[in-house]
């Protein structure tokens, strides 16, 4: 395809993702489904051009007041992610002079909200929570992409077993540095032909979701519930930590985000896992379990604002009524998921937000609130997990995981004991 007409592809895609009326992802493959004749460092070029505008919105929106044009088109040129070379073959010579100018500009002269591209009510608590040196390395990250992160089945497969059958294949995958089923990829090598993933032995799952489940500690035998299992990520992990044994209940009330869950409990070779769709958090089947279960998962529904460097529009499609409004949804979830365990069961409250209001905030308020719960200590917990490093993820008592700090997605777990 010619530059220009590719550029002027991505104005239009820009146009529907920067509507913000349904997630950046889901646009994008739909578009690429529309436009099937382009190829794939065209649609790469188109999709990265995307992510960098929906990173940098405030600061490209501000820099782009100065030329003339479509504005998408405009921020196409100044996020293009297809290389220098195709993008003078589509400049006009006016734009490319703009270019040169906006080129020029002093970035750390901008003002801060040009520079940390975030709305304001979501700068604030994290400047206040981590103080100005920290708040900076955090936004940085948050620009950064994230890399691949892999899950072992332990059930088929060993750690080390797996990473030689991906540098067979040419993939060079890391051992992660905290969780003990973990490997890390660099770029985004296709895996599913891959007889490590056709067999089972491999799933995409960051370490962080591997961390919660790691927290879970789910063992043999046991009866275990996923309450907000979704498609099942944090699910598959536990059934492969209970060796198959023991039943494990994956609630959610999207009946459709557990048909995902399907093709990958048929690869994960698990037979201990009942999916079923619930109507809410107070559904009869919660009643008639109540009391029975010695491990319960809440992850709950949250803003995702953990998980920026994978979905860039989430901090311009959330807002602090959403958010208000999730922490009702949060309290309702947790209070309902506890009447399931057993006394002496485990219970685990996770997010994947950065923010105090969907983390802190509810642990503290349903630990005041039911003293029959005994706080446990995170770091303690994770390290009988063998996990490597655990009181370095660890704030308050509470997982407290950070992408500028520790390399994953932002993710938040508070961890009780009913008292037996
Ligand atoms: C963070 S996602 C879960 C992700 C999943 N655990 C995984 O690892 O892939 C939160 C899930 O909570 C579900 N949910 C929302 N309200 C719920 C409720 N009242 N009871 C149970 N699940 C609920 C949503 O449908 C969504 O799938």
């Amino acid at each position: 395809m010619h530059p220009n007409a590719l550029l002027d592809l991505c104005a239009e895609l820009l146009r529907s993702v920067l509507k913000f009326d349904a997630p950046a992802d889901g646009v994008v493959s739909a578009f690429f489904r529309k436009n099937k004749a382009l190829g794939q460092r065209e649609r790469h070029a188109l999709a990265e051009t995307t992510y960098a505008v929906l990173r940098q919105k405030p600061l490209l929106q501000s820099l782009a007041q100065s030329g003339s044009g479509p504005l998408e088109r405009r921020l196409a040129i100044l996020a293009w992610a297809g290389g220098d070379a195709g993008l003078k073959g589509a400049l006009k010579p006016q734009e490319q002079e703009w270019l040169q100018q906006v080129r020029q500009v002093d970035l750390a002269s901008l003002a801060p909200k040009l520079r940390h591209n975030m709305p304001e009510w979501l700068a604030e608590p994290l400047l206040a929570r981590l103080g100005e040196e920290e708040f900076w390395a955090l936004a940085a990250s948050m620009n950064e992409g994230a890399p691949l992160d892999l899950r072992v089945n332990t059930l088929k497969a060993k750690r080390e077993d797996v990473q030689a059958q991906l540098k067979a294949a040419g993939i060079d995958a890391q051992t992660m540095p905290y969780s003990p089923w973990g490997l890390r990829v660099q770029g985004k090598p296709a895996l599913n032909k891959l007889e490590a993933f056709t067999s089972g032995a491999l799933e995409v799952q960051d370490e962080g979701s591997q961390l919660l489940a790691l927290a879970l500690d789910a063992k043999r035998s046991e009866m275990v519930v996923d309450f907000c299992a979704g498609a099942g990520g944090k699910t598959l992990a536990l059934g492969a930590a209970m060796r198959n044994t023991g039943r494990l209940y994956a609630f959610d009330v999207s009946g459709h985000r557990l048909e995902s869950l399907k093709p990958r409990l048929a690869r994960s070779g698990l037979s201990n896992v009942y999916p079923a769709q619930i109507a809410h958090e107070r559904d009869d089947r919660i009643k008639r379990l109540s009391g029975k279960i010695d491990r319960v998962l809440v992850d709950a529904p949250c803003s995702g604002l953990g998980t920026l460097r994978r979905n860039p529009d989430l901090k311009w499609r959330q807002s602090p009524q959403a958010v208000a409004e999730l922490q009702v949804k949060q309290r309702a979830i947790l209070d309902s998921a506890a009447r399931l365990l057993k006394p002496g069961g485990r219970l685990v409250y996770a997010t994947c937000s950065l923010l105090e209001a969907e983390n802190e905030e509810i642990a503290r308020a349903f630990g005041e609130a039911h003293p029959d719960f005994v706080p446990l200590d995170a770091a303690a917990v994770l390290e009988k997990a063998h996990v490597t490093q655990a009181a370095g993820l660890c704030e308050q008592g509470f997982i407290r995981l950070w992408p500028h700090r520790h390399r994953v997605d932002g993710f938040f777990a508070a961890i009780w004991e009913r008292k037996a």
